[in-house]
């Protein structure tokens, strides 16, 4: 009887700890509110910001139009490159830096967030996301004015996209609305505010949604990330993706 009771109390236990998603959101779409410690996320923006102002650090891309994107990138492990939709070793449409290495403390945090997010996706009845090794890590800086236009994020090789391998995304700061649709047409998208600790995954089905981030909400940052870290006014997003599926292919 006491077993049982035991039993009973750790598998409640066991369902109290898996972090529970947003619902409503699309197959392969996993949101997670308020995910990552304030620890964390203090250590996430100090860690960004010494990488931000080193070697391949942060600055404003280009389109190939010479329009400039409305936010300050730095990308970690390949750089993106927004005049070509490529991944390349090098930001050689800048100053030829090559992209620091993704610190492999937040390698092991993405994979965490997305342990998290496959647990909460099999307890809401979801479906399974297949496991990430990311090599890619883009940092977004937004002001209060910066904004996304709807895209997907399909630079990556085929066979990682084919593959559904996720995109783990992280946001700190000011919150955010997020647009995400099944096409590229922002009047049809839905949104979902995106807060300071809040982690997104979009693998397997919903790998190829379309998504924006379309308004920063100014002075949202929780205060106690501002005091520590002295973080500016707005939002900074990591998002880490796996460049292909195969790693040892050549
Ligand atoms: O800032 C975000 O939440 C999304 C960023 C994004 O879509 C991207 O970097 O491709
Ligand atoms: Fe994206």
């Amino acid at each position: 009887m006491a077993a049982a009771a035991a039993a009973s109390a750790a598998a409640a236990k066991a369902l109290t700890n898996v972090p529970r998603s947003v619902p409503g959101l699309p197959p392969g779409v996993i949101l997670l509110k308020g995910y990552l410690t304030m620890d964390e996320q203090i250590r996430i923006v100090l860690q960004i910001r010494e990488l931000g102002v080193g070697p391949g650090g942060f600055y404003t891309p280009s389109y190939n139009t010479g329009a400039r994107l409305s936010l300050r990138m730095m990308c970690m492990g390949l750089h993106w490159e927004p005049r070509t939709s490529k991944y390349e070793a090098t930001r050689s449409s800048y100053d030829g830096a090559t992209p620091p290495p993704i610190p492999s403390w937040l390698v092991e945090l993405c994979g965490r967030c997305l342990g998290a997010a496959s647990a909460a996706a099999a307890a809401a009845g979801g479906i399974q996301l297949p496991p990430l090794r990311p090599d890619i890590c883009l940092a977004n800086f937004y002001e209060r004015s910066g904004r996304l236009g709807m895209h997907q994020d399909k630079d990556e090789m085929p066979d990682s996209l084919r593959a559904g391998l996720p995109v783990v995304s992280l946001s700190l700061g000011d919150a955010a609305d997020f647009l995400y649709g099944r096409t590229r047409e922002a009047e049809q998208a839905s949104s979902v505010r995106l807060e300071s600790g809040d982690v997104l995954v979009f693998g397997g089905p919903g790998r190829m949604i379309f998504h924006s981030v379309s308004r920063v909400h100014p002075h949202t940052a929780p205060r106690e990330l501002l005091a520590a870290t002295g973080l500016r006014p707005g939002r900074l997003n990591l998002t880490f993706r796996q460049y292909r599926a195969r790693t040892n292919a050549p």
